[in-house]
């Protein structure tokens, strides 16, 4: 059987540090990303809400209009600042996320908020600038847990209804999901077994969960899957309303954390190796002793669009 990491490649992982200003933002993230392909990364990450705040009252204020496709600059420079840096970069550039505004038809110019539908959209562009895939988170990130983090997303977003695979024609197949995303994984796994060779998640988990749950959690993915896991934060950002974990990780598929940072400001640079994800089934065959006439195959099931 063929590989489904074709050759090797090398992630990289921005733990940028935004700030409110979006402009600003926008081109530190080009400079990070210059510094990641400096190291020889084919592949690059941003972080969840990359460019503006995270919270519900900013969504609104920084969104984007995305659709029809291509927006213009005006409409979304986000999305061109995105593309041409792939193409400055040549890379594979899997843009973070960034709050995106459908207007409703009936809003015809009222320019009301509660006229629009707001996700929460992961943008991949190819090397030479070509929107390869959209993702829109699907689960939203509604929690309470009293006396430490209440957050409900659904206050202010709409859930995307799809899981997001890119091929990628010399690597092979990613899937790319946002945050909150990686608790689910009957996602990851339908992924996988739709050939997926590596988990992408743009995250921004906070001080609660961060400690117990960020390492854990990708750690979970790789080895339920076999496959490779990267999670990319923000920096962490005290004076801000919310405050990021930050430790963005490379997770290989044996659970094994290739690299990790702290929560400053950082780049993480890690081989994927082909060959690495059969070696490690061969190993623990999990793969071949399912038994599906005991439960059912998640990815056989349901609705799927690739
Ligand atoms: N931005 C998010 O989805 C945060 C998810 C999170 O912190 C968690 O614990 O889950």
């Amino acid at each position: 059987m063929s590989q489904l990491l074709k050759k090797s490649v090398k992630l990289a992982l921005v733990q940028l540090a935004s700030t409110s200003d979006k402009a600003h933002n926008l081109s530190h993230a080009r400079t990070k990303v210059l510094e990641a392909t400096k190291q020889g990364a084919n592949i690059v990450v941003l972080p969840e809400c990359f460019n503006s705040p995270y919270g519900t009252k900013y969504f609104s204020q920084y969104a984007e209009t995305l659709l029809p496709s291509p927006p213009t600059k005006e409409q979304s420079p986000s999305f061109h600042a995105l593309s041409a840096l792939a193409k400055e970069a040549g890379v594979y550039l899997v843009g973070g996320s960034i709050p995106e505004r459908v207007a409703s038809p009936s809003s015809s110019g009222s320019g009301k908020p509660s006229d629009e539908t707001l996700y929460n959209t992961s943008l991949t562009f190819s090397p030479t600038g070509e929107l390869l895939a959209t993702h829109r988170k699907v689960h939203l990130f509604d929690i309470d847990i009293p006396g430490k983090i209440t957050f409900k997303e659904s206050e202010v977003l709409t859930p995307g209804n799809k899981i997001t695979i890119v091929d990628l024609p010399e690597y092979g197949k990613i899937a790319i999901a946002i945050c909150y995303d990686i608790r689910f994984p009957e996602l990851a796994t339908i992924a996988a077994r739709k050939g997926a060779f590596l988990l992408l998640y743009p995250g921004a988990f906070n001080l609660t969960t961060g400690a117990l749950h960020w390492e854990l959690l990708a750690r979970g993915r790789a080895i339920d899957n076999q496959v490779y896991v990267g999670l990319c934060s923000p920096a962490r950002d005290m004076g801000a309303d919310y405050n990021a974990w930050g430790h963005s990780l490379v997770v290989d598929p044996n659970a094994e954390v290739l690299e990790q940072l702290d929560d400053k400001e950082g780049i993480v640079v890690s081989e994927l190796k082909a060959g690495r994800i059969e070696e490690v089934r061969k190993g623990i065959p999990v793969v071949t002793q399912r038994r599906f006439d005991v439960y059912p195959d998640v990815s056989k099931g349901g609705r799927f669009e690739e």
